[in-house]
């Protein structure tokens, strides 16, 4: 069944459209990786699908519903996005960071129960940084932080889940660790999961579908299982330029040459 629908989109900012014609689906359990080169415009097409960022045109539709006529506080029960940057400035101990995921389900004199926060546990403890529960925030290394962050998107519980370069600041073993939780969570829950990525064999790896954009529009989109060499040689060249796809036991790399 299709989770996601993304029709027609255009957007942009001021007077300046920077994507349009943007218009595929996702079925549940499925990791979408979404690549192109810097000012392709993933931010921008994750900032509209999170309702972040209205378009000029075009829909979506999450589990039937337009994302657009829901309720801000609704929608976060729908969609989670992790931006590139979190805006997190005051000193806040890492377990008030994570329950912020659970915001869209409080009233508005709710606190966190105990069940949150033994949820909020269990969410820190995915990604290896349950000891930090007391610490402030703000005094983690960039990639503890971002650590946290992906905990927070998963305290929230959406159906579709949106991430903008979740690995950017990890090193190479967590941002594995990461990527293999976040395809397993969408997996097994049946999520619908986005996430922008740089790397092209970190999408290989983990994603079921990459989605291409070049200069705002949609470039290509494929199913990662079954792809040949030939076939990755030619998309990839055409976005990276000088590449050869190399085969490792039942898995293609890319390497630049
Ligand atoms: N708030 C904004 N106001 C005006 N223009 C913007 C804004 N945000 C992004 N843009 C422009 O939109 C274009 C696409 O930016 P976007 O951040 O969506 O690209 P991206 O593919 O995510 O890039 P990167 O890989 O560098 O993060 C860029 O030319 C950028 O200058």
């Amino acid at each position: 069944m299709d989770i996601l629908q993304v029709e027609n989109i255009k957007a942009g900012y001021g007077n300046s459209v920077i994507i349009n014609d943007i218009n595929f689906s996702m079925r549940e359990g499925e990791l979408t990786a979404l690549l192109g080169l810097n000012g392709a415009g993933k931010t921008t097409l994750l900032k509209v699908i999170s309702g972040l960022l209205k378009p000029i045109d075009g829909k979506c539709i999450v589990n039937g519903r337009d994302i657009y006529e829901l309720q801000e506080k609704e929608r976060a029960k729908h969609i989670s996005y992790m931006p590139q940057r979190n805006s997190i400035i005051y000193d806040t101990q890492v377990i008030d960071v994570v329950l912020m995921g659970i915001t869209p389900y409080l009233g508005v004199f709710d606190s966190p129960t105990k069940a949150h926060r033994a949820l909020a546990y269990e969410m820190l403890k995915l990604v290896g940084m349950e000891y930090y529960l007391n610490e402030n925030f703000l005094h983690l290394s960039e990639g503890q932080k971002q650590l946290i962050i992906i905990s927070r998107s998963l305290m929230q519980n959406a159906e579709i889940m949106l991430f903008d370069e979740p690995d950017s600041a990890l090193d190479f073993k967590n941002k594995h660790m990461v990527l293999s939780k976040i395809k397993e969570v969408v997996t097994k829950e049946k999520r619908g999961g986005i996430i922008t990525l740089h790397d092209p064999n970190f999408a290989l790896s983990y994603c079921d579908r990459i989605i291409i954009l070049e200069q705002g529009k949609l470039f290509t989109q494929f199913k990662t299982k079954g792809v040949d060499k030939d076939f990755l040689c030619e998309v990839f060249m055409n976005i990276y330029g000088n590449i050869d796809v190399i085969k490792h036991k039942n898995k293609y790399i890319i390497v630049r040459l």
